[in-house]
């Protein structure tokens, strides 16, 4: 495998991720959340700079030297008067994570997981090598107790090559409008695909392992749809509007994050439709790792 090193540490550092969002998410209080940028009031918690530092800090472990990588969060909040307190706690869960884990015999202090945060400063590029990290990807749907994602890609010379989704909350079987969710399902899977190699999903301990195929559908009649659940970052109207032009029957399916490209790639629907509002700029994070999950069937070798 060109890439089977890098894969194993993708996995091995999203599954410690998902793990650390897990734990948080169950014991989700309300001031976990902390507004990161008052204008637009995106939020962001405990999980996703834990997430974060967690991920860095096991790249860098596995890959040091060489390592660029970038990534949604940085630290300049918890500098701020008053962090202090949060960050002893993304501390704590990190070291929790990493005992837990059993790999790496070391206990990071307050310092180390700032810097591992900011290490995901780098600006990326088309040359040479850039991990792409969203820590946790549908920070609104975490905090709602909903769907969301731990997103992690790697770039070559510009292009994805790996990607790696942990999805907590996915049920193991389809999510379909035909197939609705029963209670009882088990959830958390873990999608990954690498150029050439196909696309799988696992259970979030690393068992299980099935190879997944998009949808077969060609009538957008028989086709369902995903979209965002908050209707701030996709138009739900026009993806209605062109669903109906389309001549798509079945309801939309709403979904936060990149949960929706892992549900695709294993044929709970055919189409995504994201229409983000005037002027808003999509982050490479938000799609790097999902791209290649869904297309990674694609140019099989
Ligand atoms: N106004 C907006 N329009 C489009 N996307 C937005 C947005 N505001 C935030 N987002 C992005 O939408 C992502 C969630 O995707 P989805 O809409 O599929 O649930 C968010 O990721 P984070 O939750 O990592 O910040 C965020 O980057
Ligand atoms: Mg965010
Ligand atoms: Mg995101
Ligand atoms: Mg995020």
């Amino acid at each position: 495998m060109a890439y089977g090193k890098e894969l194993a540490a993708a996995i091995k550092a999203a599954s410690l991720a998902a793990r650390l969002c897990r734990k948080v998410q169950k014991a989700l209080l309300q001031s976990d959340v902390r507004s990161k940028h008052g204008r637009n009031k995106s939020p962001v918690t405990v999980a996703d700079y834990g997430s974060q530092a967690l991920v860095s800090f096991v790249l860098q472990q596995e890959f040091p030297g060489e390592f660029s990588l970038v990534a949604e969060e940085d630290s300049n909040d918890l500098r701020k008067d008053g962090g202090g307190e949060i960050v002893e706690r993304i501390t704590k869960l990190v070291n929790e994570s990493l005992t837990s884990d059993g790999s790496y015999g070391v206990s990071l202090s307050s310092e180390d997981v700032l810097k591992a945060i900011d290490s995901g400063k780098s600006e990326g590029g088309s040359q040479g090598r850039h991990w792409v990290l969203d820590p946790i990807d549908g920070t609104k749907g975490f905090v709602r107790g909903d769907q969301y994602a731990v997103a992690l890609a790697l770039l070559d010379r510009g292009n994805v090559v790996l990607g790696v989704l942990a999805c907590p909350n996915l049920p193991l079987t389809s999510i379909s409008v035909a197939h609705p969710h029963s209670p009882n399902n088990e959830v958390g899977c873990l999608f990954f695909a690498e150029v050439g190699r196909g696309t799988y999903m696992q259970l979030l301990d690393g068992s299980s392992t099935v190879k997944v195929q998009v949808s077969a559908v060609e009538n957008p009649e028989e086709a369902s749809f995903f979209e965002s659940y908050e209707s701030a970052h996709s138009m739900h109207d026009l993806s209605s509007l062109i669903a109906q032009k389309l001549g798509v029957k079945a309801a939309p399916i709403r979904m936060d994050s990149q949960v929706k490209y892992g549900a695709l790639s294993r044929g709970d629907g055919a189409i995504y439709l994201r229409f983000p509002r005037n002027g808003y700029r999509e982050k490479i994070w938000d799609h790097a790792a999902g791209s290649i999950v869904v297309t990674g069937n694609t140019y099989l070798s």
